[in-house]
């Protein structure tokens, strides 16, 4: 089977700054791989390796059997939130419908029917109906998250990259997206490459994992790598992993899993 992404002796720097190196990674159509890993230590940088934004520093990468950057027809991109412009006019359906490949759909009446009867769809399933047709300026920020859910999901891609997508979701949004990529995955074989600081709401649905902290990085499977001995290894420092039915929660110095928590939590591990 061909990876719907490969990195084969990647290296990213910026300067002297070395974000990993030695990194060699293939994930397969229909797999489900989280990056992990605080803040500044690589994961949007390893998107924009992926989308052709950002070059490597040594190594090769391809995406969707293309280089990178040749084949971005073929990826769906969730971007990290940011605020949109309180005065955009476009409309959510509008930021859906630039997720569809215009050569694929043509521009006739029948081309243009279908593109409509695709955008809908893809509004629907995230839960948008209700206020797709508002200018984007006047959505909240989990209501626009949710329409580029939608756009990145649109034209059908065999790449998913998503680059925190649950931020700023309530939790039955949180689950409704976690479902939905799931699905792509699971009936389409599109592969999911995930970053976020939260592994609990997608734990079950997470094949591997890469986790990368200061320079350095471990890919295996949650129950390999979310371990206190690896994380522990990884970070230089004491961390603690905790399974509390079926969460996972990390206490310790530094640590990226859990946002909300590792506060209390280094006080209470003596940090
Ligand atoms: N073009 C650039 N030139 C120099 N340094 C950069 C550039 N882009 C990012 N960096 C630095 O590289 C580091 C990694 O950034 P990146 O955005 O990939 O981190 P991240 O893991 O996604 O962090 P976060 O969890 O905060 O989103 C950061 O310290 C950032 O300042």
């Amino acid at each position: 089977m061909t990876a719907a992404i490969s990195l084969h002796a990647a290296r990213l720097a910026y300067g002297q700054r070395v974000l990993w190196q030695d990194l060699e990674l293939a994930v397969e159509p229909g797999e489900f791989l989280a990056v992990l890993g605080p803040n500044g230590s690589g994961k949007t940088s390893l998107l924009r390796v992926l989308l052709g934004t950002q070059a490597l520093s040594a190594g090769t990468v391809r995406v969707a059997g293309f280089a990178a950057g040749q084949g971005n027809d073929r990826i769906g991109y969730i971007p990290q939130q940011r605020a949109m412009d309180t005065g955009l006019a476009l409309r959510g359906t509008d930021l859906v419908a630039l997720g569809l490949d215009g050569h694929r759909w043509g521009i006739g009446l029948r081309g243009r029917k279908q593109r409509k009867q695709r955008v809908a769809e893809a509004v629907d399933a995230v839960g948008a109906s209700a206020y797709a047709g508002k200018p984007l300026g006047q959505l909240s920020g989990g209501e626009q998250q949710r329409l580029r859910v939608a756009q990145a999901l649109v034209g059908e891609p065999d790449v998913l990259l998503c680059d925190e997508p649950l931020l700023s979701l309530d939790l039955a949004h949180q689950r409704l997206v976690s479902e939905l990529i799931d699905r792509r995955r699971t009936e389409a074989g599109t592969a999911v490459l995930f970053v976020t600081h939260e592994i609990n709401p997608i734990l079950s649905y997470v094949d591997r994992l890469l986790y990368l902290v200061g320079g350095r990085f471990r890919i295996g499977t949650p129950d390999e790598v979310l371990t206190s001995a690896t994380l522990s290894e990884l970070y230089g420092t004491r961390v603690e992993v905790i399974r509390v039915a079926d969460q996972i929660h990390v206490a310790g110095a530094r640590v990226a899993l859990c946002e909300d928590e590792p506060h209390h939590l280094e006080h209470a591990a003596g940090h």
